[in-house]
């Protein structure tokens, strides 16, 4: 079922929707964010949350039941946490809709509606998870509410995959310089603001501590200047995401902090791929997390090669009971 039918169709059951939650795990948790933030940022009435799956589970929030839609995520749609909350919020009455990879994964048993997502073919398809995820955020918000840039979102959504495609072809002297220099790094910080937030998460969390075991911490960049930035000094490592739309003002601001004492200082910026010259201005802002994390996945596969650590080489994860 397309994403637009998907939301009709809970509109038929149910047309007094109130509460949209998010809910997966790790990067699938991360990757929900976009639609979250857009979401919250223009909806009048709905309320819209986003939960790690067993925080979901274990302080289920009472707001859960028939008047609800839950969007849970898991790539590879086997994260006991992320199967037991979809189990959870059908048991609840909610109307659920699991994303995942997998078809006939556990996450899709207890799901009534289900979204299947690209992952190997290329990097746009990798972007899929959470571009599908924001258009099902869109179709809610349109169908509940009104969206006054559903078309110029539309277009966005017609455009993405191809202007990530050619960021990624031209990215690989850029990332390599990047691998060269923070190869030997003990900690690499990691910040960026607006829909992009938790791709500073997930590439901290996900490919750098998880998939190269190097220390990072991870902060929105307005939060930097209460507190991270007294860590800053001469060749303190940080990698800076740059956005283009509303909140590229605090982007720069903790840009411009960096360069006064020379911190080692990588920027990834959604403008030096055109970004804003394709995507309308009205909704450029939530497209920046897909660009900005196909780029990302080429730095991080050119830090797995000069380090010569696999980006999918574990000791815990999936290895052991946990
Ligand atoms: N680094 C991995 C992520 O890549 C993955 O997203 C998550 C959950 O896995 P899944 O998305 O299959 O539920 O586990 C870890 O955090």
């Amino acid at each position: 079922m397309e994403l637009k039918q998907i939301i009709s169709s809970i509109k038929d059951k149910q047309p007094n929707i109130k509460s949209v939650f998010f809910v997966g795990c790790g990067a699938s948790k991360a990757e929900l964010y976009p639609a979250k933030y857009f979401l919250e940022g223009h909806a009048n009435d709905l309320r819209v949350s986003l939960y790690t799956s067993n925080e979901f589970n274990f302080a289920t929030p009472i707001s859960v039941n028939e008047t609800s839609i839950v969007i849970t995520c898991s790539l590879g749609g086997a994260t006991p946490e992320s199967v037991t909350a979809t189990a959870k919020a059908k048991e609840l009455g909610a109307h659920v809709i699991a994303v995942t990879h997998v078809e006939g994964s556990a996450l899709t048993n207890d799901a009534d509606y289900v979204v299947f997502h690209g992952f190997e073919a290329n990097y746009a398809a990798k972007m899929e998870k959470m571009t599908k995820v924001l258009g099902l955020a869109v179709e809610i918000l349109n169908q509940f509410e009104g969206y006054e840039h559903y078309d110029k979102m539309q277009d966005g959504f017609s455009k993405i995959y191809d202007l990530i495609e050619k960021a990624v072809s031209s990215v690989g002297p850029v990332a390599k310089a990047f691998a060269e220099s923070y190869k030997d790094d003990e900690v690499i910080y990691v910040m960026s603001s607006g829909a992009t937030h938790e791709v500073a998460y997930s590439f901290s969390i996900c490919l750098l501590m998880e998939m190269q075991w190097i220390n990072s911490g991870t902060f929105h960049d307005g939060e930097f200047f209460h507190g991270p930035f007294e860590v800053v000094d001469k060749d303190v490592p940080f990698l800076l995401l740059m956005n283009d739309g509303r909140t590229r003002e605090m982007d720069s601001r903790a840009l411009d902090f960096l360069n006064r004492f020379d911190a080692k200082t990588t920027v990834v910026d959604a403008k030096d791929y055109g970004l804003g010259s394709a995507i309308a201005s009205e909704v450029v802002d939530y497209f920046n997390p897909m660009l900005i994390s196909g780029v990302l996945r080429v730095y991080a596969e050119q830090l797995a090669i000069v380090r010569n650590h696999p980006l999918t080489k574990r000791r815990y994860m999936w290895k052991l009971e946990y």
